[in-house]
């Protein structure tokens, strides 16, 4: 059976379009990251998916069952989760959700060392109050990870976290998965891609494609050869060219036109590199932008 069904789903905000027809499932064990820009309707799917929202229409099934019957079996950490309260420290945080969810009070404490341990929460005994933005959200992280569930949704996971917690946390999750499943939503497509399985690209409500990350960069870039990125604003005629802030992202169809973007580029005097091409790469000049697949 799978872990996560959805039908034709469905859902507005008055006038507002959130979700369009969405159609996917996700297998019991594996990670699924749910992309998009802002507005893409990722949190509206989870927020219906953990029953926090109704769809309009569309079938929506968590273990076969509808989400709100599901409740015991998944856990989620949401996009706005804050500590409320301040003089707890991260241990107790995680000691009592583990206590809420039913663990004995021996069993609650060993599972919050272990928490902290995994996650390396060095501050694990200073009051909440104490700590950044970034270390709280950490804390919240193990907290929502120590329950051992069956499903994890996770609603930007990284927000406020650095390279290296965020690297952890891949880490952490990579260990989970297969006994458990994870649901996640994130802005870092390559960081994503990189830990999931497969990935559910929305954008404007729609489900753009679905599929393993190296499957839909195959698909959506399948004219592309490379990219060049020029660091500084560079216009040449004829090529397939985004404005990324300072920098120019040039993208050859062949390594012809690589070279004679490569030639280009060095007369104008502006430094560039040549990359392969990303996930990231399908928003930026695969065709995703122009609304229109
Ligand atoms: N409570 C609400 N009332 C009205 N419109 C809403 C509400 N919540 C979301 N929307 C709209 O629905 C659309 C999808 O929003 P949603 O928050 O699901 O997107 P998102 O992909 O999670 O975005 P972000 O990456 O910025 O968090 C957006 O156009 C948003 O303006």
């Amino acid at each position: 059976m799978p872990a996560v069904e959805v039908e034709n789903l469905s859902k507005s905000y008055g006038s507002k379009r959130a979700l369009s027809d969405v159609s996917f499932t996700v297998e019991e064990g594996e990670i699924v990251g749910v992309i998009g820009p802002n507005g893409a309707g990722k949190t509206t799917l989870i927020r219906i998916l953990t029953c926090l929202l109704k769809p309009d229409s569309g079938k929506v099934r968590v273990f076969g069952r509808n989400p709100c019957e599901a409740r015991g079996l998944f856990v989620l950490l949401p996009q706005d989760v804050k500590a409320h309260f301040y003089t707890l420290t991260p241990r107790d945080y995680v000691y009592h959700y583990l206590r809420m969810r039913g663990a004995k009070r021996a069993e609650a404490r060993e599972r919050a060392e272990k928490a902290v341990q995994e996650f390396g929460i060095d501050y694990a005994d200073e009051p909440m109050s104490m700590l950044s933005g970034g270390m709280v959200r950490k804390a919240l992280l193990a907290m929502v990870l120590s329950a051992d569930a069956k499903l994890y949704f996770l609603d930007e996971p990284t927000v406020g976290l650095d390279v290296e917690n965020r690297l952890k946390l891949w880490e952490v999750l990579r260990e989970k998965v297969g006994e458990s499943t994870i649901v996640l939503t994130s802005h870092y497509l390559n960081e994503i891609s990189s830990i999931c399985d497969r990935v559910l690209l929305l954008k404007g409500g729609r489900v753009r494609a679905f599929g393993r990350p190296e499957e839909i960069a195959r698909e959506y870039l399948s004219g592309l050869h490379s990219k060049v990125v020029a660091f500084g604003e560079v216009s040449l005629d004829g090529f397939l060219a985004r404005k990324a802030g300072r920098n120019t992202y040039i993208y050859p169809r062949s390594k012809a036109e690589e070279r004679e973007i490569v030639e280009a580029i060095k007369r104008t005097g502006v430094p560039f590199k040549v990359e392969g091409l990303t996930i990231e790469d399908v928003f930026i000049a695969g065709g995703l932008d122009d609304g229109d697949r």
